[in-house]
């Protein structure tokens, strides 16, 4: 759902990101979000991700297909409770897909998703520049935002530092990143409580990225 009178157009950040605003709809939207809160449940549920350097991450995360870990992937959450990882869904790879075909006109290659990291933001949360450098896949990284707006900081390969582009994502927003800017360093500085859709009926933010782990 978009509450612009008009939506807002797509928009590349920088090449090979793709802003895709109001991507999913108010229905889609609920959907993802109801598939968010089981797949937080336990066994296998929403951590709290703890860094090698022993501090905590400021969001809480579940992944499905791979469980991510600080830092590379394993079938059972090795840093939690040990549970097997819950499957991912094929009809979130394809979702991923419709994106990266609006994004690109045409999807480079049949991708296989098999990864998703949903993170959760309370009011306080936020993400440090990083790059999604785990994978060993080419595939871009599809993310979909439900609930508050943030502002979401695309960076460069190089380094994490400037040049930068300061991009608002909002609830039903996709943003696909690929080609050279698939190893772009990115983060959250912050997030704009309350902003989100009302009839959500989500506190905070939401976001899952879907990525491919490749061999
Ligand atoms: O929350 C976001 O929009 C970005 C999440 C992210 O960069 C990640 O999960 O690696
Ligand atoms: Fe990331």
């Amino acid at each position: 759902m978009s509450d612009e009178l008009f939506p807002l157009p797509a928009a590349e950040v920088a090449p090979g990101a793709v802003h895709l605003p109001g991507w999913l709809d108010a229905e889609a939207q609920r959907e993802l979000l109801a598939a968010c809160r089981e797949w937080a449940m336990p066994p296998a549920g929403l951590r709290t991700v703890r860094m090698p350097s022993g501090a905590l991450m400021s969001v809480r995360q579940v992944s499905l297909g791979w469980h991510w870990y600080p830092y590379g992937y394993a079938r059972t959450v090795t840093d939690g409770d040990g549970s097997p990882v819950k499957p991912f869904p094929g009809w979130l790879g394809e979702w991923a897909r419709q994106a990266v075909r609006r994004a690109y006109g045409e999807e480079p290659h049949a991708v296989a998703y098999d990864i998703a990291l949903i993170n959760f933001y309370d009011d306080e949360a936020r993400m440090g520049m990083h790059r999604d450098s785990d994978e060993h896949c080419a595939a871009p990284v599809v993310s979909f935002s439900l609930g508050d707006a943030c502002v979401f900081r695309f960076g460069n390969a190089e380094s994490r530092g400037r040049p930068w582009a300061d991009v608002r994502l909002r609830s039903g927003d996709a943003f696909v990143f690929g080609g050279p800017s698939r190893l772009a360093y990115h983060g959250v500085p912050r997030t704009e409580p309350g902003s989100g859709p009302p009839g959500l009926g989500l506190r905070g933010r939401v976001n899952v990225t879907v990525r491919a782990l490749g061999e």
